[in-house]
Parts: structure tokens; sequence; C-alpha cells
């Protein structure tokens, strides 16, 4: 049984767990693994200079924990799901594909910036959007902790520019996704794509 692990990374309010929800409901035998979920405790978080809590950075999360979550599955996706109280709907799915495969889809912000995790990708997805449609979206967001008002000017984005040169500079092969274009749209593309790489290599 061929195993497929997908990474879908890119910018804050991108649009990544929008599009990731939408492929784990239809892909075969598919489970997922949000970094958000490996954020260290707020007592951990290093204040910087500026006076931010330094949430964007790789030291802000659990790394090997979350590269041993993607062990875990690649040694026993079945049970893997069965312990993460995954069901898959067989009906929904492609039957070319359903007893064939089994999918993780991994996905995060800064997915690409860890070696130990960066290799372990089958094939690499990165969403963008421009600084103004991020701060528009990231605005009406609530996450755990709330950003203070000017993380995003003065944190979130240089980190975001920082992390995507250093990923740039290291030539990691991602294929590009436009957060402008539709839900839909990027649904489609992406669906698409996964379905023939996974055709193509079974
Ligand atoms: N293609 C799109 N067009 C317009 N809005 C979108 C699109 N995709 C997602 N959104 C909206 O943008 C916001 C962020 O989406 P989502 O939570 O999927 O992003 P994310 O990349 O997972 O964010 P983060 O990881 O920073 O929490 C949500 O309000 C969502 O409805
Ligand atoms: N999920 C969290 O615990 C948390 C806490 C504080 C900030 N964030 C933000 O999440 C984004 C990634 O999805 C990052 O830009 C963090 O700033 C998340």
């Amino acid at each position: 049984m061929k195993r497929f692990i997908i990474g879908i990374g890119g910018v804050t309010n991108g649009g990544k767990t929008t599009l990731t929800n939408r492929l784990s409901k239809a892909l075969p035998n598919c489970c997922v693994v949000h970094q958000d979920d490996f954020f260290k405790p707020q007592d951990q978080i290093a204040v910087g200079d500026d006076g931010f809590r330094q949430w964007d950075v790789m030291t802000a999360l659990d790394m090997e924990a979350m590269v041993s979550t993607v062990r875990a599955w690649q040694e026993n996706p079945l049970k893997f799901a069965l312990s993460h109280g995954v069901r898959t709907r067989a009906e929904e799915q492609d039957p070319a594909l359903h007893h064939q495969a089994h999918i993780l889809i991994v996905e995060g912000f800064l997915l690409y910036n860890y070696k130990p995790l960066l290799d372990m990708f089958d094939k690499r997805y990165y969403i963008t959007i421009p600084y103004a449609e991020c701060k528009r979206r990231r605005s009406t967001r609530k996450y755990t902790v709330p950003d203070p008002p000017g993380l995003f000017d003065g944190h979130v984005w240089p980190m975001y520019l920082k992390h995507r040169a250093e990923m740039e500079s290291s030539c990691v092969d991602v294929e590009h996704l436009d957060g402008m274009q539709s839900k839909d749209e990027i649904y489609n593309q992406v669906y698409k794509d996964i379905q023939n790489t996974l055709l193509n290599s079974l």
C-alpha cells in the first residue's frame, strides 16, 4: 500500500486549513496533521527585543513532536487513523485510488524550513497572498492567544518574509498556489494535481 505525505504550507491566513479540510474529505484514507497543534505553551514563547512574543519562529513549535507524529503515521497509517478518530468515507472517494493509497496532509505556516520534516514530503504546496489581503484576513481571526496591536507588522509579516527567503535560497521544490483565487479554484487545481501524482506513481 503506497503512502503519500502532502505538505500544505505558506503564509498565515493563506487558506491552508480551508484547503486541507476540503481535501481530507475528498481523498481516500486521508489523515491530517496541523502544525498549530505543536505550538509550545505561551510561557515558553520568548519575548523579543521588540516586546512581542515570538510566535512565528521555529523555536515556538515542538518540531520533534511533530516529526514523531508524522513518523507514527508512516509506520502504521491504519492504526494512526483509528487512534485519531478518522473515518474514511469510501463512497465519496475515487474508487481507482481507494484501495491503493494512504495519504497524510501536513498543514502549517513553517513546514519547509525544518530539514527533518522537509525531507518527509512527497509533494509540497505553498500558498501565498499579498500583504494587504493577509493583514485584512488576519485582523478577523481569533487565535488562542489574540494578536496584540502591531504584531502583524512588527513580527508576523517580517518573519514570513524571512522564512520564505530562506526557503527560496535553499531551493526547496514547492508548487506555488495563488491564495487570491477562489476556494473552489484552489481546491479543484490541487485535487486534480494530487490525483495525477497518485495515479502516476501507483
Ligand atoms: N481562497 C480564499 N479566498 C478568500 N478567503 C479565503 C480563501 N481561503 C480561505 N479564506 C479565508 O481566509 C481566512 C483564513 O483561512 P484559513 O484558516 O484556511 O487559513 P490558514 O492559512 O490555515 O491560516 P492560519 O494557519 O494562519 O491560521 C478564513 O477566514 C477563510 O475563510
Ligand atoms: N495556535 C496558537 O496557539 C497560536 C498562538 C499565537 C499565535 N498563533 C499564530 O498562528 C499562526 C500560524 O497559524 C502564526 O502566525 C502565529 O502567530 C497561533
